[in-house]
């Protein structure tokens, strides 16, 4: 049976070892001088997501991410190497411009997410990190190239790792977004 390759993390049953995580050190792939970013805080929202501009390691369909407060994270070594990969985007995706990994990405816009940096978690040096709990932009690994008529095996091998498949971002966030957007607009109140 032919086997799609998620990501690392999902593939290998990855779970969670530390209840009490509280961050760590995320390096980059860099053999020399290696790019590393400290994370003061636990991670939140840690997912699957096909999109596009997040970073997926090689072979990889997925990328796995979540959310740190940006105030909680500090770059501590070679943060020359790092630039943005795509200054007009929402999250300001800080990659190492050797090795191409993604350190952190921070919100700066006003948006709901104002205030919050992605991260890859398995970039961290130690484990104890929550595992990723659900996939985000499924359709969207397409856009790289994956086979449409494969989408099937896709979202049945992501259900049967514990990761509901979905095309946008999870219910929980799309309805935490909605409301930021009607309270802003004030068509509830604020
Ligand atoms: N279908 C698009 C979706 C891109 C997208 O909207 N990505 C989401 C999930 S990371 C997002 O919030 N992007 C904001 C950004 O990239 O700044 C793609 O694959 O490029
Ligand atoms: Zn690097
Ligand atoms: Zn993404």
């Amino acid at each position: 049976m032919s086997s799609i390759n998620i990501h690392p993390v999902v593939d290998s049953g990855y779970r969670a070892t530390d209840a009490s995580f509280s961050g760590g050190t995320l390096v980059c792939n860099c053999a020399s001088n290696p790019v590393k970013v400290k994370v003061n805080s636990d991670i939140a929202h840690n997912h699957a997501c096909g999109c596009t501009k997040c970073w997926k390691p090689a072979g990889a369909n997925f990328s796995v991410v979540a959310v740190a407060p940006t105030d909680k994270v500090e770059v501590l070594e070679n943060g020359n190497k790092l630039a943005v990969v795509d200054p007009s985007a929402l999250i300001q995706r800080h990659a190492c411009k050797e090795c191409g990994v993604h350190m952190y990405g921070p919100v700066e816009r006003e948006h709901p997410f104002q205030g919050l940096s992605f991260l890859h978690p398995e970039r961290f040096e130690g484990k104890g990190w929550a595992q990723p709990g659900f996939a985000a932009f499924v359709s969207s690994i397409i856009e790289s190239g994956f086979d449409p008529s494969k989408m099937g095996e896709v979202r049945s091998k992501l259900k049967s790792s514990g990761l509901e498949p979905y095309d946008c971002l999870s219910p929980g966030l799309m309805d935490y977004i909605a409301t930021w957007t009607a309270k802003k607009s004030g068509a509830l109140p604020a």
